[in-house]
């Protein structure tokens, strides 16, 4: 299976980061990929909450999600959008939804899922995020069949909550999806180690599309800009890392064999060999 992970650096106007995704997207599928993915935040990503409220629509209104349906129909490929921020559905609760969508090669939605865990994180004196003051989580994990293959659906710090990926693959998924916009500091230290151990641990393939660089935020001058780590990683089920998007924006194409879930999982059956245990 053919796949491609599109790296962005997504800004603070929703109809630029469809121009810089759109062309990305087609060389995604000129070079033959079957399944295309791209990073959390893929409309928008801003720290301005106005500018959020200014710009973000309710899912049947989105444009990118129209535009990017639009692609994959007439590419014929599978899409992963990462995710996108939203205007939320529940009328007691104005927050956006972070929400990630498969899309089948007529276009179709065929699985949505709501960003779970929130990266309510204070980094350094100067970083400082608290994404459930903007978004509501949600509150269930989601299993989807992407080209006969089970698909976990997972987003960015979600990657820090191992029990969800066990889970997943408990429930029968081959391939799990991390779109991210990781900080660089936690980049540096944790992205890398941590999607092989999820990797190692599920005996899946890891699929990691990244935002990177300096997002564009003229909307906000006194504020710092808010920078991404990149790398957008694709694991194997034995733990190794088969590509990595590096530092500017682009596209990675990987071949998955996915017998290769089969030998990891029978080489060390650790998914079968967990046990009830007494104890704290
Ligand atoms: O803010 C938005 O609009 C979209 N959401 C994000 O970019 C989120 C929350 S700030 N980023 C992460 O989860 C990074 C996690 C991370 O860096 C870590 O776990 O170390």
């Amino acid at each position: 299976m053919k796949v491609a992970m599109l790296q962005l650096t997504s800004g603070d106007d929703p109809y630029a980061n469809l121009a810089e995704t759109i062309p990305l997207l087609r060389k995604a599928a000129a070079g033959g990929a079957e399944l295309v993915l791209t990073p959390e935040v893929t409309n928008l990503l801003s720290p301005d909450r106005a500018r959020q409220t200014e710009m973000l629509k309710p899912e049947s209104e989105d444009p990118t999600l129209a535009a990017l349906r639009t692609e994959a129909r007439a590419a014929g490929i599978w899409l992963l959008i990462g995710s996108l921020a939203l205007k939320g559905d529940n009328p007691e609760d104005e927050r956006f939804a972070n929400r990630s969508f498969l899309i089948d090669p007529e276009g179709e939605i065929t699985a949505r899922y709501d960003k779970l865990h929130m990266f309510d994180v204070t980094i350094s004196e100067t970083e400082r995020y608290r994404e459930s003051a903007a978004y509501r989580p949600g509150d269930r994990a989601v299993l989807a069949q992407a080209a006969g293959q089970p698909l976990g659906m997972t987003i960015c710090y979600d990657l820090r909550f191992p029990e969800l990926y066990l889970r997943l693959a408990q429930a029968g998924a081959r391939l799990i999806t991390v779109p991210s916009a990781f900080s660089t500091i936690t980049g540096k230290a944790h992205w890398e180690v941590l999607l092989r151990a999820r990797a190692i641990e599920t005996g899946c393939f890891i699929l990691a599309p990244a935002q990177c660089g300096t997002h564009p935020a003229p909307h906000s001058p006194d504020r710092q800009p808010r920078q991404s780590f990149g790398h957008s990683l694709a694991v194997d089920p034995w733990g190794k890392v088969l590509a990595n998007g590096g530092t500017v924006p682009g596209v990675s194409f990987v071949s998955l064999d996915l017998q290769a879930v089969d030998r990891a999982r029978s080489r060390i059956p650790s998914l079968r060999h967990g046990r009830p245990f007494e104890g704290p």
